[in-house]
């Protein structure tokens, strides 16, 4: 867990929160405090309760249970007061209306807004200013919305899957300029299922799962919190006999693929010492800690047995 010494009030405050669609619980028990600058990932499998979860930071739907505060008061009073930046997933354009005109309405309505054309700008839309918000691909959709999301001076920027159809070049400016947003001190909460992503950008790693909390940290911890590292390496002679492998301790996964061996090993030391054990001679033996998406995968299937146990 992040355990930020922090006495100020959060920047979002989220206290035992829950929230019931019919018989499906999507947000269970929510606990959880953002600080300022902090850069944050929002990762789960679908269903997760993600985007139920900023919809309720939004003020965009109620708990049934619990309490949700954003700079020390409520979503709705917060976003009034042009504190928070929100950018979601799909809808919020305006058909029939130009990108300049949509950029020009966001920053008349924010209280403490940026000129248009730093707007435009900073959103790399400036060349399609003119263009109707109606025909725009989907990756210039994204720019403009993410525009509408800056369009002013907020605290609080938050994002549901930013980077969803954006090519390379975009998203890598998309995310420096979210970088400087969050050296300035601001907060950036964002939802995503790109792992890699989350894993370059954020500096804190939230994993939902049924709509409980079931991972907070660094990206490096929670790789570490998912205990399993990786060993590949090739054996000289095919076929391999996997049921010999398969009875190596410590092993989580064993793929064989023509002459290559990967293995994830919750003891990788003792894995590889008992591989020479068997008499075995691997080449080109790599061990290396699991990325995040496979630490988060492991996490998640290793909840996910445990719920149907
Ligand atoms: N309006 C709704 N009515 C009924 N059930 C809903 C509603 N919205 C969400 N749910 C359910 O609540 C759970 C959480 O959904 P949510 O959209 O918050 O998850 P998510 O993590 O954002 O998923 P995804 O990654 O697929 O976007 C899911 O089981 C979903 O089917």
């Amino acid at each position: 867990m992040t355990t930020t010494a922090v006495t100020t009030t959060p920047v979002v405050g989220f206290e035992r929160v829950g929230k019931t669609y019919g018989s499906v619980r999507a947000v269970d028990g929510l606990t959880l405090a953002l600080h300022p600058g902090e850069t944050v990932a929002l990762l789960g499998p679908n269903g997760a309760g993600k985007s139920t979860t900023l919809d309720l930071l939004l003020g965009l739907k109620q708990p049934d249970t619990g309490t949700v505060r954003v700079l020390g008061t409520s979503p709705r009073e917060a976003i009034v007061a042009g504190r928070v930046g929100a950018m979601l997933q799909s809808g919020g354009l305006m058909d029939e209306v130009t990108v300049a005109e949509l950029v020009r309405l966001a920053c008349s309505l924010h209280p403490r807004p940026y000129p248009v054309s730093e707007v435009l700008a900073r959103a790399g839309v400036t060349r399609i200013a003119d263009r109707k918000v109606d025909k725009l691909s989907g990756g210039q959709a994204q720019r403009v919305r993410f525009a509408l999301a800056t369009a002013g001076d907020s605290d609080l920027i938050v994002l549901d899957e930013p980077t969803t159809g954006m090519d390379v070049t975009t998203r890598q400016a998309f995310w420096a300029t979210m970088r400087e947003q969050a050296d300035q001190g601001r907060t950036v909460l964002f939802a995503t299922h790109y792992l890699e992503e989350a894993d370059a950008v954020a500096d804190r790693v939230l994993v939902l799962h049924r709509g409980r909390l079931l991972a907070d940290g660094t990206a490096a911890e929670i790789k570490a919190k998912a205990g399993a590292r990786r060993i590949s390496f090739d054996l000289p002679d095919a076929p391999i006999d996997e049921a010999r492998l398969r009875g190596l301790p410590f092993l989580a996964t064993l793929d064989v693929s023509g002459r290559t061996v990967r293995i994830q090993s919750t003891d990788a030391d003792a894995t590889v010492h008992a591989l020479y054990g068997l008499g075995l001679y691997p080449r080109n033996l790599e061990v290396a800690g699991l990325g995040l998406e496979q630490a988060f995968m492991t996490i998640t299937a290793a909840e996910e047995a445990k719920s149907t146990c």
